[in-house]
């Protein structure tokens, strides 16, 4: 029997969506622009990292090489030691569940639900439901914004009145920051059940509680009690299809909330991408036969991709791949490890917003073959190809190419 593991570097795209265009994001690349922007010297940050960007080890398994293939540049010199490939969303949204679901398996085929770039952005009916039902004395903000800046803008306001900061930006997200302490967080969660409910008619993808701490906008500061209120998927994904056949689902990171708890038989959440980290190596090393890790690094997007800091996800990618050999390390006959992304999160990018990209399909196992996987048609040949390494039926969407790694194929 077999195990596989599959690690999602949240919003690290690596360019050349055909259909970049339709989003504005023609010529976006997330990993492309943070290499060359390391290459120039616009990276430097002394006491954080300096000089080219440094991937030793996921270059080795093939990302230089996934990325030529993306983008269509001349491939980089050398070998890679892995399988690489880059796959193009068919979901048409950029958003996080989007990837995540097309990655599991199941492409998200209806228009979610989203807030026009107005204010108010919400309908009032909305609003007026949830200020009644969650008896809150109003909101603030109710407009598209980015998380750092709205808690900026609203933040002693809110503490004054109580009134909830809820905002939402170009996915199709609720977003509701509220004071861990002034407001209380658990009152914040429930605030957001209320919300959840009240979404679902309206076809939204996530209500994501976004808890904070300080008493000024010089030291507010979100917390990692984050929780996201995702819409279950519309059909069984790789999860469910998995733990239906009693196999083990370890869940590292956001993976739980994105799947709305569905398909999921062991939790694990982490404070940051290091922890998350360790968290996977701990999953790895109790996972049996036949079971899945499925991990997911959001520092990269929350932090770095969303905020445009390109020297911070270039210092974020340098510590994820300097650990990548730990989880090597525990790779044994019948493994699979593959590393990819939901999306891009350009940092050089206009606005705050996520960007239109292919990902990267790289990974390695004892006995698997390396080299070219080729363009994929779409994220869902990632969870085929994990549904096919574990020996469980294919499902309805994509195609798995885990038949070219075998070395008698
Ligand atoms: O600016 P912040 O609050 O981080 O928001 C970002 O986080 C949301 C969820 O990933 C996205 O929709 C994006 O708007
Ligand atoms: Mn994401
Ligand atoms: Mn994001």
């Amino acid at each position: 029997m077999a195990r596989a593991f599959l690690f999602v570097l949240d919003s690290f795209g690596i360019g050349g969506a055909p259909d970049a265009a339709a989003y504005g994001d023609d010529g976006a690349d997330t990993y492309g622009h943070i290499e060359a922007a390391c290459a120039a010297g616009k990276a430097d940050v002394p006491g954080l990292r300096e000089g080219p960007l440094h991937l030793p080890n996921m270059r080795a398994l093939g990302l230089a090489h996934a990325a030529a293939l993306a983008t269509g540049r001349d491939a980089p010199e050398g070998t890679p030691t892995g399988f690489y490939g880059a796959a193009t969303e068919t979901s048409s949204g950029k958003d996080t569940p989007s990837g995540h679901w097309e990655i599991a398996g199941l492409p998200v085929s209806f228009d979610w639900g989203y807030f026009p770039d107005t204010k108010p952005a919400f309908p009032a009916d909305f609003t007026d439901a949830l200020i009644r039902e969650a008896k809150v004395p109003g909101i603030l903000a109710n407009c598209h914004a980015s998380g750092v800046g709205v808690i900026e803008e609203f933040g002693e306001e809110h503490i004054r009145t109580g009134k909830p900061i809820c905002y939402t930006s170009v996915d199709s997200v609720i977003q509701i920051a509220a004071h861990e302490e002034h407001f209380g967080l658990e009152r914040l969660y429930e605030l957001c059940k209320v919300a959840r409910k009240l979404a679902d008619p309206l076809n939204v993808g996530r209500v994501i509680a976004r808890p904070f701490v300080g008493e000024s906008p010089a030291d507010f500061q979100r917390t990692p009690n984050r929780k996201d209120f995702a819409t279950p998927p519309p059909e069984a994904t790789l999860l469910d299809r998995l733990t239906g056949e009693g196999r083990k689902v370890f869940a590292v990171g956001k993976i739980g909330d994105i799947f709305a708890h569905r398909g999921i038989s062991n939790l694990r959440k982490a404070p940051d991408n290091m922890a998350m980290f360790d968290a996977a190596l701990a999953a790895m090393r109790e996972a049996g036969d036949g079971d899945f890790v499925f991990a997911n690094f959001v520092d990269f997007d929350t932090n770095f991709g969303h905020r445009r800091d390109v020297a911070g996800y270039a210092a974020a990618l340098e510590a994820f791949d300097a650990r990548l050999p730990e989880a090597l390390a525990q790779l044994r006959d019948g493994d699979m490890l593959m590393l990819t992304a939901d999306h891009g999160c350009d940092p050089t990018w206009k606005g705050t917003d996520h960007t239109r990209e292919r990902v990267p399909v790289i990974g390695t196992g004892p006995g698997l073959s390396a080299g070219p996987l080729g363009i994929r048609a779409s994220f869902a040949d990632i969870g085929e190809s994990v549904a096919h390494h574990l020996g469980i039926e294919p499902g309805r969407h994509g195609t798995s190419f885990r038949k070219q790694l075998s070395a008698d194929a």
